[in-house]
């Protein structure tokens, strides 16, 4: 029987969130941190009680991280299961991780240049997630939210082939633009895709790219959805997994048309989904209605509000241990011996846990694990590398254009584009700045397998030239600031569900006492890793959940009406 039907003494372990960025930036940071090296030890108590959970940050093999997932995985427990002791460990000195908002003395007073995550969208459900934790934290009055109707929500754009052309918003507008360069094709695939025939009974996933030419054609896949997938992943549709990023599309073509399931009114959501959406809709009622009208939203204080709100709660929980600069370097698994976990940092002493709840990116919690109980599953989960310029202009309104900003799809000729960049954020249209503030991010799938980068002169030349020859800003910026994000977002290829459902029968061998989340499995926003960390917590508590990768083996649909 899993042995966490009763759930009653715990003890905790949390090491995680997130550190600063690393290696490219205005102010190089090098952190010392001790070797420690984590034993897994698996104990069955008769009664099947847990006597402790470990929960790891990620691990990146490289310099650093987000760990948005790990402190949330550390609240939940100290609130759902506050009797049990939690140590939460981190191997930087700093707590936050991509939730990283840099602050700049200037002339114009202080800047705030946000080097990883800076908008959350509200309206998924794990978005409501999100929301529920920020009522709890009471940051509703931190709040900046950013109306479906102002520029930044309305208008995006596309730089193609070499000029920013503005998406349409509405369907009507898709069709009084045929001549937009970056629509060119689009209407035609549309029309097409109800007749397409379907995929092959044995096709189990393709590319992004494939399915989507195959449905409509390659303009809008090279074009548009390269593009849209360069915003969220940096990756490249051709590598990336249908069936993982367009779940309802892949299912929908299994009853017919893409385009006729997307304008019926009937909405899937997988029964967690359900579960989740029913539980939180009422505790929120208020936030909720504040947050109408929504379309992105984030922090007065930039978006590390979240991971520093959550670290101060969890430093008022009695039985939460929050210990920096600890990187654990291995997991010893003794399954004979049936004793709780053993974590030893620094000094090597050795601490017991029972359980383990991982939020490391997979394959740095592979590279822990004993060999014989590694997985390959979890050893193929890649990542790609974002260079982050982040420029400030003293001069505002300096943008051609007001919204939220542009991306760059793998269509556009070399000419347009040799720095390789995905997309250019307009930050001062979406918070508050007395100049004008852009991000761009460059590399990603491009500068997959390389070793070296530009370094920080360099990063902030190709930024200045690409916005000079995209936007035609020649003004110089008064302040700069660059970040080498080391594979910073993870990508789902293809196959990538089928391997996570193996990646969880590999971790059943830990036999519950081994779970994992983060953005590594099920979603790389920051909804997604909050949601991750809540839905783990809770199943470990309840029974439910052996591996945080149960939602893997044949996901449960369910139509709305
Ligand atoms: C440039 C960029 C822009 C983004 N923009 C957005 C956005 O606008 N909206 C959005 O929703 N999402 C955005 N994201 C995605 C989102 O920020 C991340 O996916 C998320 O923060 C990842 O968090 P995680 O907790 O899943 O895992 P991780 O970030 O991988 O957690 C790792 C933690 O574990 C610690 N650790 C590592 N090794 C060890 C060890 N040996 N021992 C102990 N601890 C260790 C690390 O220091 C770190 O603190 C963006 C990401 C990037 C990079
Ligand atoms: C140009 C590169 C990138 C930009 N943002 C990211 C990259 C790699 C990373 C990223 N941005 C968002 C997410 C979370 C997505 C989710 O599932 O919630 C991640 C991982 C948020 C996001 N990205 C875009 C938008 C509009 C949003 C916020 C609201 C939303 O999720 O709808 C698209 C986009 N990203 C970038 C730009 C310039 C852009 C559109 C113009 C930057």
């Amino acid at each position: 029987m899993h042995p966490m039907v009763k759930p009653q003494k715990h003890r905790l372990l949390i090491p995680s969130s997130l550190s600063p960025a690393s290696s490219v930036r205005s102010s190089r940071t090098t952190h010392s941190h001790r070797q420690t090296s984590l034993r897994y030890l698996h104990r069955t108590t008769p009664t099947g009680t847990i006597e402790s959970v470990a929960v790891l940050g990620s691990l990146y093999t490289s310099c650093m991280c987000g760990g948005i997932t790990g402190l949330s995985a550390a609240w939940y427990l100290s609130k759902l299961a506050p009797s049990v002791p939690v140590t939460l460990y981190e191997k930087l000195d700093r707590l936050g991780g991509w939730l990283h908002t840099k602050r700049v003395e200037s002339e114009d007073g202080i800047i705030q240049f946000e080097q990883g995550p800076r908008t959350i969208r509200p309206w998924t459900v794990s978005g409501l997630v999100t929301i529920d934790m920020i009522r709890q934290l009471d940051l509703e009055k931190e709040l900046i939210l950013i109306s479906k109707n102002s520029p930044a929500a309305k208008n995006r754009f596309i730089y193609f082939p070499d000029r920013l052309n503005q998406l349409p918003n509405s369907l009507l507008s898709v069709l009084l633009s045929p001549n937009l360069p970056v629509m060119k094709g689009v209407l035609s695939g549309v029309l097409a895709e109800p007749f397409r025939k379907r995929r092959p009974a044995d096709l189990t996933d393709e590319s992004v790219g494939s399915f989507i030419s195959r449905r409509f054609n390659k303009a809008l896949a090279n074009n548009l959805v390269s593009a849209g997938l360069h915003g969220i992943y940096a990756g490249d549709i051709d590598q990336l997994s249908a069936k993982s990023l367009f779940p309802r599309f892949w299912m929908a073509e299994e009853h017919g048309s893409l385009i006729r399931s997307a304008l019926s009114n009937k909405t899937m959501e997988t029964e967690g989904d359900q579960t989740t959406r029913a539980e939180l809709r009422d505790d929120n009622v208020g936030i909720c209605g504040r947050m109408e009208g929504t379309s992105v939203y984030s922090f007065k204080n930039g978006i590390e509000t979240l991971s520093l709100a959550l670290a101060r709660d969890l430093e008022k929980s009695p039985n939460v241990t929050i210990k920096t600069g600890a990187k654990l370097d291995n997991i010893d698994y003794v399954k004979t011996q049936g004793l709780p976990i053993n974590i030893t940092e620094g000094t090597n002493k050795a601490a017991s846990y029972s359980h383990v709840i991982s939020t490391l990116f997979a394959p740095s919690l592979n590279s822990l694990l004993p060999t014989p109980l590694q997985s390959p599953s979890l050893a193929s989960v890649q990542a790609v590398t974002v260079l982050v310029v982040n420029l400030y202009y003293r001069t505002p309104n300096l943008l051609p254009v007001q919204g939220f900003g542009y991306l760059i799809p793998r269509s556009v000729p070399d000419s347009e584009n040799p720095e390789k960049a995905l997309g250019v954020i307009f930050d001062s249209d979406t918070t508050p700045s007395p100049g004008t503030k852009v991000t761009v991010m460059m590399g990603g799938h491009y500068w997959q397998g390389r070793t070296s980068y530009p370094d920080q002169h360099e990063a902030v030349k190709m930024a200045i030239t690409l916005l000079q020859r995209h936007l035609r800003i020649t003004e110089t910026p008064a302040l700069t600031n660059v970040t080498l994000q080391k594979d910073c977002i993870p990508q789902y290829t293809v196959g990538h569900d089928e391997r996570m459902e193996t990646a969880h029968e590999d971790l059943i061998g830990f036999n519950g006492r081994l779970s994992v989340a983060g953005n590594s499995y099920s979603g790389v926003g920051l909804n997604d890793c909050v949601r991750s960390a809540r839905d783990v917590v809770k199943g470990l508590l309840s029974g439910s959940s052996l591996t945080g990768l149960d939602g893997f083996k044949d996901k449960q649909w369910v139509s709305l009406k």
